[in-house]
């Protein structure tokens, strides 16, 4: 039998992508805050809100609120003070929303003495190259990747989130101390969904991801502790 692992070392973060916040907790109470940390994203906040965030909280669980957020920088700036406000471990912007808006945010979390993780998203995971081009970007989603990591990094932020495919080419370019957590994982025979650049748990590791985000395989198994448990060991 393994040990449970610490939890500075949880590698997974599990996308609460739920409709209820009922149904999101009665899936949460089966959960050890030692062997996962949370997602929030926008379908569950809109509903459950910060009160079921600040509930996460209460009950051991680093949250990493994925709002995404994209808009002026001032209106950014307020956003992600909001979010520390709620004490969550981790908050993200779109990188896409340029370094004024990137630097806004940082520099309003400068007054917190814990203030979250600021990473940012690069190219979504559902992405290739085709949508790409259909936003006049004639470009590779890597190249994409990469042009907006170096402005995350320049803008202060603490990581990006990419694809697992694109972490060799941005601990190369861009280092070890740089926060890179990764969506689109899928265990080896797991639906992809709408999910295109992919990669397995032990690949997206070995190739220097910091952070795993899984969703669906997990909260979508017929026995989703058993479901994390698997992945948790494929990542020893
Ligand atoms: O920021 C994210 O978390 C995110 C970025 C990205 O590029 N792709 C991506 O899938 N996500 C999120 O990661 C989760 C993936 O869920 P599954 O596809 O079910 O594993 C969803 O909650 C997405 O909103």
């Amino acid at each position: 039998m393994t040990q449970p692992i610490l939890e500075q070392d949880a590698k997974v973060l599990i996308a609460l992508d739920f409709a209820t916040a009922n149904g999101a907790l009665s899936f949460v109470d089966q959960l050890n805050p030692n062997e996962c940390r949370l997602k929030v994203g926008k379908e569950l906040f809109a509903v459950a809100g910060p009160d079921f965030v600040k509930a996460l909280i209460a009950k051991g669980f680093d949250v990493f609120l994925d709002l995404k957020y994209h808009d002026i920088p001032n209106t950014v700036a307020k956003a992600v003070q909001a979010a520390a406000r709620m004490g969550v471990w981790m908050v993200n912007v779109h990188a896409s929303g340029g370094s004024k808006m990137m630097k806004a945010a940082k520099e309003a979390l400068a007054e917190f003495e814990k203030p979250p993780l600021l990473i940012a998203v690069t190219v979504l995971t559902s992405m290739q190259q085709e949508d790409l081009a259909e936003l006049g970007l004639d470009i590779e989603p890597k190249e994409q990747v990469l042009r907006l990591a170096k402005l995350t990094k320049a803008s202060g932020l603490d990581g990006v989130v990419c694809s697992a495919q694109e972490v060799t080419m941005l601990r190369e370019e861009i280092g070890d101390d740089f926060c890179l957590v990764t969506p689109g994982i899928r265990p080896a025979g797991s639906d992809v969904n709408d999910q295109k650049r992919i990669m397995t748990p032990p690949d997206a590791m070995q190739a220097g991801s910091s952070y795993l985000v899984i969703g669906r395989p997990i909260t979508k198994a017929e026995n989703p502790v058993a479901a994390l448990a698997a992945i948790n060991d494929s990542l020893r």
